[in-house]
């Protein structure tokens, strides 16, 4: 049997980073930057106003209290100042620019607000309440490097700096689909010996959470030409596909059947518990790659956070290897075959130093999963781990 590492390296060695484009902001969350964002100016552009109060000399409130008469007010987004001389205020809001003559902001809360005149109760140090230009990022400063995955922050910055498009690698375009002639969609009636489809609900969410675009395309039946059809149909949408079910021993395995003959997709047995049955390969002239997931939903699901998962991560121009490990201590004992690597679900406590494993450890059992927070890792050579051993675990 393939070992759990050495798929992974194939899958790595395989897929390439997608090509950089072009976004409007609005469409680049999510993203991963493709160029150097620097600002064309300082940021913040201008010394400004800190809080909301009265922009003065700070020595001229230093015998505070004092009274001093008010010459002009300053609403943020205001252009033409009067500089202030010896002796004088000006009411001034947040964000405003800090008229030339004043060096300090004293706080509304600290005078009698008033408009013609402030008496201001206490002293303040020079700079008091002023934001200096170029205090965050001087001009033609770098703030953010490619390989950077675009968040709301990242996001901001790059608004910031006034740009309104942006180079990146995008999400991949990752397509579901679920085989099965036993699948019903959920909402419609269960007949006999049909469950609801659920992997393509999971996978499409994982491929969301992982970063990329998910689409699911629904199930197709056990049928191999008309799985062929379905793919070949959504290959102009798909940097990825991701198929679950049809690819173990038995008599309809419509995934296996049909791409076999291609020769461009492996189907192997990784020494792993769940997720033995595997399929990775391309297909179509654009050589997209193509995961075949095994049917039982978690092994399915495994098998993404384990293989998927850092093909999108290869794919997005992010770091890609397996997925880190955390050690936490087991609060019961677990067993796992010889040979293979198994991933237990467990709940991990909120300070990450206990696991204790949900019951029910079938690859068939989605509440149970639905119920983890991590898998247990067992290495391939371990059969049985006492409880209150140090074991490691992937988050999920
Ligand atoms: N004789 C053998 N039988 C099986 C082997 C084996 O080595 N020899 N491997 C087992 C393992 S391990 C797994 S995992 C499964 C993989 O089977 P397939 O990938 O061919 O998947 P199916 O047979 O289509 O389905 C398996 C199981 O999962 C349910 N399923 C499938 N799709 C969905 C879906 N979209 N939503 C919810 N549930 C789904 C399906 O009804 C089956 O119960 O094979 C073992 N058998
Ligand atoms: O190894 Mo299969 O993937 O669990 O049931």
């Amino acid at each position: 049997m393939k070992s759990v590492d050495a798929h992974l390296a194939d899958i790595l060695a395989t897929v390439r980073t997608l090509a950089p484009l072009e976004l409007e902001l609005e469409r680049a969350l999510g993203t991963t930057l493709a160029e150097e964002v620097s600002s064309p100016v300082p940021l913040p552009p201008f010394d400004n106003s800190a809080m909301d109060g009265y922009a003065v000399r700070s020595a001229d409130v230093a015998a505070a209290p004092v009274t001093l008469p008010v010459i002009d007010d300053i609403p943020a987004g205001s252009g033409e100042l009067r500089a202030i001389g010896p002796g004088h205020a000006v009411r001034i809001m947040t964000g405003a620019p800090l008229p030339a003559g004043a060096d300090a902001v004293v706080p509304v809360e600290w005078t009698d607000a008033g408009t013609a005149t402030v008496r201001v109760d206490r002293p303040v140090a020079e700079g008091n309440a002023v934001r200096r230009a170029g205090e965050d990022v001087q001009a033609g400063e770098v703030v953010l490097k490619p390989g950077t995955r675009i968040g709301a922050a990242q996001l901001g910055i790059i608004a910031g700096t006034g740009r309104r498009r942006v180079w990146v690698r995008p999400r991949p375009r990752v397509v579901v689909l679920s085989t099965g002639a036993e699948l019903v969609e959920p909402g419609a009636p269960l007949g006999a010996g049909q469950i609801w489809d659920s992997n393509s609900f999971t996978l499409t969410a994982a491929v969301r959470e992982a970063g990329g675009d998910g689409f699911r395309a629904g199930t197709v039946t056990d049928d191999p030409a008309v799985f062929l059809d379905q793919l070949d149909a959504q290959l102009v949408r798909a940097d990825v596909v991701i198929t679950s079910g049809g690819v173990s021993m038995g008599a309809y395995e419509p995934v296996k059947e049909a791409l076999t003959p291609l020769g461009t997709v492996r189907f192997e047995r990784v020494a792993m518990q769940p997720g033995m049955p595997q399929g990775f390969g391309v297909v179509g002239d654009d050589q997209v790659p193509i995961f075949t997931l095994p049917g039982n939903p978690v092994s399915s699901y495994v098998s993404f956070m384990l293989f998927v998962r850092p093909a999108l991560r290869k794919m997005s121009g992010l770091p890609a290897g397996p997925p880190p490990l955390h050690t936490a201590q087991v609060l019961s004992a677990l067993r796992s075959p010889e040979g293979k690597r198994s991933f237990l679900r467990g709940v991990l406590a909120d300070d990450g130093t206990v696991v204790t494993p949900v019951h029910g450890q079938g690859s068939h059992q989605l509440a149970a999963l639905a119920s983890a927070n991590c898998l247990i890792v067992v290495p391939e050579q371990v059969t049985e781990v006492p409880s209150g051993a140090a074991v490691q675990v992937i988050r999920i």
